[in-house]
Order: structure tokens, then sequence, then C-alpha cells
């Protein structure tokens, strides 16, 4: 049995996974993060390994107190990974986006893979066929959408996702709507089209905390899993143990 633990730049989430099979996740913040793990491995003393991958300001050290209770793994750059890593600049690539792009190698043997991870940022991450991972995008996510354009003028208010009425919105509050809501799906749905110019055929999965909001507006029809990644850390862990 093993915990795995996605810190991202907002929340941490967790799931205990037995084989490929989670049995329960868990969403936290920073400051509580030791007090929830004792919790959880009180939950499930059957946890012999605690398997992170973090983006987020928490570093390895915080994890350290558990090694005398269960193996402690701190994903990086210089694991084992299913893919050739063609980045420029491979030791600036997120954790993350390396963990969803070895998940989506592994569960998606040879194709195409688009991988759209809709969490505090945007990323777009492709694997072609032949498993080399080519780069993607970073974008803001629609939380930040609402919050920058309240935190950088001055007249704009700070809203919550609402659904927007109409394209042409009719007041600020709806035209903030638009903006943020209908900018955010116009943006992956532009994505999607141009990468569908360059390969004929990819496979789309769509994570992260807007996924399931997301899923239902796009024009392109896509595989919306939001625990893509606590399944991909779980899956990277056994191949990284398999070939070590
Ligand atoms: N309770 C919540 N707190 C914060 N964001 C939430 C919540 N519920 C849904 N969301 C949505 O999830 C998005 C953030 O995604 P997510 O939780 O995956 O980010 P994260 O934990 O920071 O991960 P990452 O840094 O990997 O993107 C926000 O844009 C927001 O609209
Ligand atoms: C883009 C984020 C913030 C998304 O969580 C993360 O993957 C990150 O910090 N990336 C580093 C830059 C890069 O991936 O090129
Ligand atoms: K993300």
């Amino acid at each position: 049995m093993i915990l795995t633990i996605d810190v991202g730049n907002t929340r941490i989430k967790a799931s205990v996974f037995e084989g490929n099979t989670s049995l329960e996740n868990f969403v936290f913040d920073k400051n509580e993060i030791e007090k929830k793990i004792e919790k959880i491995l009180e939950k499930y003393p059957k946890c012999s390994d605690l398997v992170v991958a973090s983006v987020g300001s928490i570093e390895k050290q915080s994890f350290l107190t558990f090694e005398n209770r269960l193996k402690v793994h701190f994903f990086t750059h210089e694991d084992v990974f299913p893919f050739q890593n063609k980045y420029a600049t491979p030791k600036t690539l997120g954790i993350d986006r390396m963990i969803l792009a070895a998940g989506a190698t592994l569960q998606f043997p040879k194709q195409n893979r688009l991988v759209i991870d809709a969490g505090t940022c945007i990323t777009y991450d492709f694997i072609d066929e032949n498993d080399n991972y080519l780069g993607g995008a970073i974008s803001p996510g629609l939380r930040l959408r609402y919050e920058s354009l309240h935190n950088f003028t001055a007249r704009l208010p700070l809203l919550t996702l609402e659904e927007p009425d109409s394209y042409v919105g009719n007041s600020t509050a709806q035209a903030i709507h638009s903006g943020v809501v209908n900018g955010f799906v116009y943006e992956i749905d532009g994505f999607i089209d141009e990468y569908r110019k360059e390969f004929s055929n990819f496979i789309i999965i769509l994570t992260g905390g807007d996924a399931d909001f997301l899923a239902k507006r796009l024009k392109n029809t896509i595989f919306a899993n939001s625990n893509f990644l606590l399944e991909s850390l779980s899956q990277t862990y056994q191949y990284k143990i398999d070939n070590d």
C-alpha cells in the first residue's frame, strides 16, 4: 500500500493506493501537512511507501520525519522516466508535468498524447507516439485569472467562478465572468485545434481542479480524470521500482 502526495501551488492532494486502485483521496492545506499524513497513516497502517511530487514551496525535509516508519520517495528530474525528455531546459520542467507525462506514456502506450492540467496554472504537455516529451504551454488557471484581474487593477472586484450569461457581458461582473470563463474555454479548445493541425491523431487527458467544470464546456470531446496526477504518481513509482 502506498501513500501518494501531490503538492501543488494551491492545495495538497493525497491518495492511498493498493496496487492500481485508489482507496481514498484527501485534500488539505500546507500548514496541516504533517498532521494530515499522520491521520492517514493511522487509518491505513499498511502503507509502506510515501511518494511525493512537489511543485509547491514544501521541501523534502517535511516528509523526512516519516522516514523511520516508511520508505519516502521525493520525485525529482533525476529519477527514471518512461519518456525521452526533449525539453530544452529539462531541469526546470515541473515535476508535476513530468509525472503527468509519465502516466500518459504508461497508461496509453504507443500513441500521441496531450495532457491538459487545469490547476493553479493550466499546463499542456505533449508526448509523441515514440515517447518523446516535446513540451507544451503554461498559462494562468481559472482562479488565477479572477485573482489577477482584481490584484492588478484598481476597480475590478474579486469574483468567484460563475457561468457567464453571454459572451456580451452587460455589467462589470458579467464582463469579468465572460472574459475569464469564455477565455479559459476558448484557449483550451484553440490549443486542441492547433495540435490537431500538426498531429492527426492523439488522445487528450484532462485533469486538475477545474477539469470537471471544463469537460462539459469544451467543444472538443476529451477524457477527464481529476485523479490522473495521483494515479500517475503511483504508476511512475512502480515503473521506477521495476527499472532502477
Ligand atoms: N477548494 C478549492 N480551492 C482552490 N481551488 C479550487 C477548489 N475547488 C476547485 N478549485 C479550482 O481548482 C483550481 C486549482 O486547481 P488544483 O487544486 O488542481 O491546483 P493545485 O492544487 O495548486 O495544483 P497545481 O499547482 O498542480 O495546479 C482553481 O482554478 C479553482 O478554480
Ligand atoms: C507550471 C507549474 C507551476 C504547474 O504546476 C509547474 O509545473 C512548475 O513550476 N513548472 C516549472 C516550469 C516548467 O515546467 O517549465
Ligand atoms: K497544474
